[in-house]
């Protein structure tokens, strides 16, 4: 049994405050017991100068140092939401990856994804398009990484609506997929807990989704409704519209249990190796 937490936030574009807030709920789930714990998306900056904070990862890691800082005072494992950060190749493109970075208790970067699917789409909302391309760069590997509490699946948001992401983590033996989000109020109350619980579902797998919520700025709002849920489905914890910190115990031998009952994804006619 491992205690886990998902951190649910409201960011802005003040990156100082947001990273304050940060630390007030890693450390709140630290002494709530966590072993690790899940940023959101934008943890560090949502609507603010994302293309100055990139610039500055790439120089002198802000976030990055942030999240090294914390895991270690903590003795925490950190999935840190995502970040702006630039390509460790040169390149002639000014865009930046979105970037999850992972650090262990000892305060050491474990691994990083870049986002792969980019949120590019309409939606019935006060913003109506959204271009995440226009300064995001498509991550094009797949990232999990070897934990204490179990394999992660590295995944962000719009990743969501890719099952096939989720079968090459799940043939990775991931057994737990992270989402940072910062869903949309619009697209996560129609689809934000059924994607959720069907990537569950589907790879037997536990799912911890950390949402952004509330408003952010004029134009933008997200859903909030963090979610961590068992490799059967069901929901464990589950965050309402505020900012805030759900916890819940990993069984691992519930995952084993689930997998051995119904060996769904050794079935396969399809796609299978
Ligand atoms: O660009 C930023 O400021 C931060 N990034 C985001 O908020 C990203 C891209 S706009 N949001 C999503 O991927 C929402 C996906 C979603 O809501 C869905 O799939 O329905």
């Amino acid at each position: 049994m491992a205690s886990v937490a998902v951190i649910q936030m409201n960011a802005g574009p003040d990156v100082a405050a947001n990273l304050k807030d940060a630390a007030g709920w890693l450390k709140l789930a630290s002494d709530q017991g966590a072993e690790l714990a899940v940023l959101p998306e934008c943890f560090s900056c949502l609507e603010g100068n994302l293309k100055a904070l990139g610039m500055e990862e790439g120089r002198s890691s802000t976030v990055q140092q942030f999240l090294s800082d914390q895991s270690r005072a903590l003795g925490l494992w950190i999935i840190g939401g995502t970040t702006p950060c630039s390509s460790q190749e040169p390149t002639s493109d000014e865009r930046h990856f979105a970037s999850c970075f992972v650090y262990d208790p000892e305060g050491r970067q474990q691994a990083r994804y870049n986002k792969m699917h980019l949120f590019d789409v309409e939606v019935a909302d006060g913003k109506g398009t959204y271009r995440e391309s226009d300064s995001y760069r498509h991550g094009d590997q797949v990232v999990s990484v070897e934990t204490a509490v179990g394999k992660v699946g590295l995944s962000v948001c719009y990743d969501l609506r890719f099952p096939e992401l989720y079968r090459v983590l799940s043939a990775q033996d991931a057994d737990i997929f992270t989402v940072p989000a910062a869903f949309t109020r619009v697209t996560g109350e129609a689809h934000w807990e059924v994607l959720l619980r069907a990537r569950a579902i589907e790879n037997q797998c536990f799912v911890m989704a950390a949402n952004q919520c509330g408003h952010h700025g004029k134009s933008r709002e997200t859903w909030g409704h963090s979610m961590i849920i068992d490799p059967w489905g069901d929901i464990l914890a589950e965050a309402g519209d505020e900012p805030g910190i759900i916890m819940a115990e990993l069984d691992m031998a519930r995952l084993a249990e689930v997998r051995r009952q119904m060996p769904c994804l050794s079935h396969r006619r399809i796609g299978a190796k």
